[in-house]
């Protein structure tokens, strides 16, 4: 049957954070523009709907469990937690759904009936076709396209993994029953979240790690430090370690795994896979628009997020940048800002922030230790047990380390970790800093309200 050919002077595919938060300003702008979303259940994006939002939610009631199982610490007698876990994932389908109606209003508001359910592929440079929830076939065409597709869990080829049940960052937020034992494949950002999220709910966890170290990007005085922590926690890691083979017999998953030279077996009643995330680009069949990618999928950009085909932009976590919501905002900005505003924005400007939101949390920007010293840096290195902050000791809260690498020469901060209590917002006050291109000594002479987490950077930046 003949389909009808819909012109729109820009499409957008995928409603992630850059997606959604472009289409209307876009609009504003006068475009006309269709934004393409392949899920009504993704609408608003991966953040609210499968990763940030919902795994924040169910933290916060681990970290809830916590504080009541330790509540005697503080003076204050409770009965031992129970966490019934199909209402904490209640609460958490409670804030999703909130998040996502919200979002569908603001998308509809902008689009009209522009916001278009569906999956979308390329059948030219400038064309896609979709075929929408509803069953339709349509076409459509622009004059410039925008990628924000996304990425879903890596599935490593390890023998017998495909013939055995095992959770993805996705189904463990619908499990309503405790894992007994839950072993966790993968030892970086939701190894971690998910490995104490589930110890602190009153699980058995056992974390595998191939590296030498967790979080192979930092510094190994950090990966060591956060490493004690969870261990205090009660989780087991075996790192510098290859699972050679995965079965099922009856309610366990047995994991075959070299660690060194010792082979070992492993077993508990669920396994969670969380080792790295795979770009959303088969389905859209990159070939017919002729758009690159590199050797893992990712469509491959310069710093102004334009892709090797003129008028076509990738932003988000499918272009191979940094894999954060604020990230596929920044490309938001980026696009705004040279193709509204009559910018001229890079991402050779950034200073990547992040958090890893376990209890303490561990925050990082700019340069490790490490990576100052591979540039050639001469530095100096500020470095502060978390207890030495008044307010850690109030808080009962005084596991971690505080550690800032300065250059020596320009006295300019070049990056920072804080492993402790808020230091996700702290962070901030220095990345405000760094951005800023102030010396380090505006934050160990500045005068910080006492006692709270950002005082710290007081007595950090003092020990230089
Ligand atoms: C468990 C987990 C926790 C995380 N926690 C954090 C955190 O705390 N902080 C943080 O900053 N980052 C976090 N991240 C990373 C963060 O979620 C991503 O970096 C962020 O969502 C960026 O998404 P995006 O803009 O690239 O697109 P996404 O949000 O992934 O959206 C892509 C959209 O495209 C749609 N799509 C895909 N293919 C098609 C197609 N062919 N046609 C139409 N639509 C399509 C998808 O359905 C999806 O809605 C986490 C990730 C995970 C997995
Ligand atoms: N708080 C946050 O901001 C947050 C939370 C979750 C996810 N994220 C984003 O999502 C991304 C993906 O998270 P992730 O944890 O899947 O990836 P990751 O890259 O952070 O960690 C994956 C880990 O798995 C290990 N690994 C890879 N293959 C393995 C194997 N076969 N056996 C054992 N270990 C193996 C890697 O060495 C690595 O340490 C993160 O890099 C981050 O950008 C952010």
């Amino acid at each position: 049957m003949e389909v009808d050919t819909q012109h729109y002077d820009d499409i957008i595919i995928g409603n992630g954070k850059a997606g959604k938060t472009l289409a209307p300003a876009l609009v504003a702008d006068g475009r006309k523009t269709a934004l393409v979303e392949r899920s009504l259940n993704m609408i608003g994006g991966g953040c609210i709907n499968i990763a940030c939002i919902p795994t924040k939610t169910m933290v916060a009631s681990a970290n809830v469990a916590n504080i009541v199982r330790n509540s005697a610490a503080y003076g204050v007698k409770t009965n031992t937690p129970t966490v019934n876990l199909a209402e904490v994932i209640q609460r958490k389908r409670s804030v999703v759904q909130g998040m996502r109606e919200m979002n569908l209003h603001n998308l509809e508001t902008a689009l009209d009936n522009n916001l278009i359910v569906g999956e979308a592929r390329f059948v030219a440079p400038k064309k896609i076709a979709v075929t929408t929830t509803l069953g339709n076939n349509r076409l459509l065409t622009a004059e410039r396209l925008f990628i924000n597709t996304g990425t879903r869990p890596l599935i490593p080829s390890i023998p017998g993994l495909t013939e055995v049940e095992f959770l993805t960052s996705e189904s463990i937020m619908e499990l309503e029953h405790l894992p007994e034992h839950l072993i966790v494949l993968g030892s970086g950002y939701i190894g971690l979240e998910f490995a104490q999220m589930f110890r602190r709910f009153g699980s058995f966890v056992t974390v595998i790690g191939q590296s030498e170290q967790i979080l192979s990007q930092q510094d190994p005085d950090i990966a060591i430090a956060l490493q004690a922590l969870l261990e205090k926690d009660g989780i087991e890691f075996l790192l510098k370690a290859k699972v050679l083979r995965v079965d099922r017999t009856g309610n366990e998953t047995i994991l075959q795994i070299q660690v060194g030279d010792r082979s070992l077996s492993l077993q508990g009643s669920h396994l969670l896979i969380a080792v790295g995330r795979a770009p959303n680009t088969e389905s859209l069949n990159l070939p017919a628009a002729g758009v690159a990618t590199d050797t893992r999928g990712f469509i491959q950009v310069n710093d102004r997020l334009e892709t090797n085909v003129p008028g076509i932009w990738a932003l988000g976590d499918i272009n191979g940048g940094p894999q954060y919501t604020h990230i596929s905002l920044d490309d938001y900005r980026i696009i705004k800002a040279n193709l509204i505003d009559g910018g001229d924005r890079s991402t050779g400007d950034r200073l990547v922030p992040s958090c890893l939101f376990i209890d303490p949390e561990l925050a990082h920007v700019g340069l490790t230790e490490t990576e100052a010293q591979q540039q050639g840096y001469a530095i100096r290195v500020a470095k502060v047990d978390a207890s030495a902050v008044p307010r850690a000791r109030t808080l009962g809260q005084t596991d971690g380390l505080l550690k800032a690498i300065v250059d020596a020469d320009t006295g300019r901060i070049l990056g920072c970790s804080l492993l402790c209590h808020e230091a996700g917002e702290v962070i901030s006050t220095v990345q405000m800093v760094m951005q800023a291109q102030m010396p380090y000594t505006i934050l160990r002479d500045g005068i910080l309200t006492h006692p709270t987490m950002t005082e710290g950077l007081n007595i950090l930046f003092s020990k230089l």
